[in-house]
């Protein structure tokens, strides 16, 4: 049996949704159908989502929505009325969209989750009955009813690893079940949703809870490509790759795949296949725990990610033991993540997102580092792209680190970090990132000459 996941561009209007029917219908081993909120339709168009977090700020600051809550109507509207969809149940997408503001929240930030969670759960009844009308016996089923139960973390959940145990009692189930993406219910019974992008968890979570054979995510490529194709022209294509390549570049930028949705696959042991609505019977990308080495490639993918910043401290005698402690303590007071912090001898750096801080707690974060640790200097700096080299054929290989090295000088991208050693099948460098195309391309022209 498999877990089929349709992105919001695989449902952003209804031309793309009859394709999901077809796709549906092509496979009767396609028994669970999870689905995202409708997404862009073209360039410069707005996610469902983002048209949500868009009404529900409005709804926080007291402003009119009205025009917001027009377009988010009209979308559904659009697939109803193309498949004929009864005016009743319409209507009630309709007013479940309206009435969202007139629910009690405990905080803003459940309000938020909630808000945002009805781009997708609004769409999984409509496609079910979009299914139904189309002759596949399909039934909608809420997250709360499939016992996928998160932590109590309004934007940023985690599955409860006993919600397996529930969701597999629907593994026999005899109807399409179609389940909105992106979020779940914590124990209060409240919404919360899995980070952006987090419908690929969804479809990686009910693949694991009733064991299917393979979880199919649907998208708008014909295969994961060793670089972004937006970036690089007509890359190639990675028909297959393992967990820990996959994780590692989608961690690092490679957006058409969440890195968290892997977690539950691989302790699943489940094959996932990433493949293109629009073709297909495109072979897609494989994505497995078995390796395949082509040692004429022995990197897989090239990936980066912006939006970084360093905070650089040193202190000649830096007591490494007792500065990493309080470092990591005031990360913490702050709510705050790191994600690497490479030392020297006398100085250290913290690489973190910078969409965490603003401008007022970095200025406080800084202050407190100052009377923390009596650094000789101390500053932060911003706009910093990781920039990510992936490949299970570089393990027990020399000679990679310099040719991606010789390969950024050429250019004159300037390292400021360099982590190799962490993972065997991955090197890191920290760049600016107005140089990240440039450091992309440069990497693929050394790593895939050929192509
Ligand atoms: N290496 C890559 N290979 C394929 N697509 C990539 C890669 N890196 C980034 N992408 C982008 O990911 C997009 C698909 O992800 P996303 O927009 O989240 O789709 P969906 O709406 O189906 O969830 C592609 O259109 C592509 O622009
Ligand atoms: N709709 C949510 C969740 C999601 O996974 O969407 P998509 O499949 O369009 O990436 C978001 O925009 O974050």
């Amino acid at each position: 049996m498999k877990v089929v996941k349709f992105g919001g561009s695989s449902l952003a209007n209804s031309t793309q949704v009859n394709k999901v029917v077809n796709i549906v219908k092509a496979d009767d081993q396609r028994r669970f159908v999870v689905v995202s909120a409708p997404g862009k339709r073209f360039d410069g168009d707005i996610k469902v989502t983002d048209l949500l977090i868009q009404y529900a700020k409005a709804t926080l600051n007291g402003d009119p929505s009205d025009t917001i809550t027009g377009q988010i109507i009209a979308r559904y509207e659009e697939i109803a009325t193309a498949f004929q969809i009864p005016q009743s149940a319409f209507e009630a997408i309709k007013q479940t969209i309206l009435n969202l503001p007139h629910h009690d929240y405990q905080d803003d930030s459940y309000l938020m989750a909630a808000f945002k969670a009805h781009g997708e759960k609004l769409n999984a009844i409509l496609i079910a009955q979009v299914l139904k009308a189309s002759g596949v016996n399909a039934k909608f089923l809420d997250p709360k009813e499939a016992g996928l139960v998160v932590t109590d973390s309004p934007d940023d959940a985690e599955i409860i690893p006993t919600s397996y145990d529930r969701i597999n009692e629907w593994a026999d189930s005899k109807l399409v079940r179609v389940i909105p993406g992106f979020f779940g219910y914590n124990d209060q019974g409240q919404i919360c949703t899995f980070s952006r992008g987090g419908s690929d968890i969804t479809g990686a979570i009910i693949a694991r809870g009733v064991k299917a054979k393979r979880y199919e995510n649907f998208t708008d490529v014909d295969a994961i490509y060793a670089a972004n194709p937006q970036v690089v022209h007509h890359p190639i294509a990675i028909h297959n790759m393992t967990f820990r390549e996959m994780r590692e570049l989608s961690y690092a930028g490679f957006s058409v795949f969440h890195d968290e949705a892997l977690i539950p696959a691989i302790q699943g042991d489940i094959q996932v296949v990433v493949k293109n609505t629009n073709h297909p019977s495109e072979r897609g990308t494989s994505i497995t725990s078995h390796k395949r080495v082509n040692p004429a490639y022995p990197v897989s993918g090239i990936a980066s990610s912006p939006n970084f910043c360093g905070i650089y401290i040193r202190k000649y005698m830096l007591d490494k033991k007792r500065y990493s402690q309080k470092i990591l303590k005031l990360l913490a007071e702050y709510d705050l993540s790191y994600e690497h912090m490479p030392s020297g001898i006398d100085d250290l750096t913290v690489i973190m997102r910078q969409d965490q801080l603003t401008p007022e707690l970095e200025d406080t974060l800084i202050r407190e580092l100052v009377i923390a640790l009596r650094p000789d200097e101390i500053h932060i700096s911003h706009n910093y792209a990781l920039l990510m080299v992936v490949g299970e054929g570089m393990a027990n290989r020399t000679g990679i680190m310099s040719k991606a090295t010789d390969a950024l000088a050429r250019q004159n991208v300037k390292l400021i970090m360099v982590n190799q050693g962490a993972s065997e099948i991955s090197m890191m460098f920290g760049i600016k990132q107005d140089e990240a195309k440039v450091a992309i391309k440069a990497l693929y022209d050394t790593f895939f000459p050929d192509l």
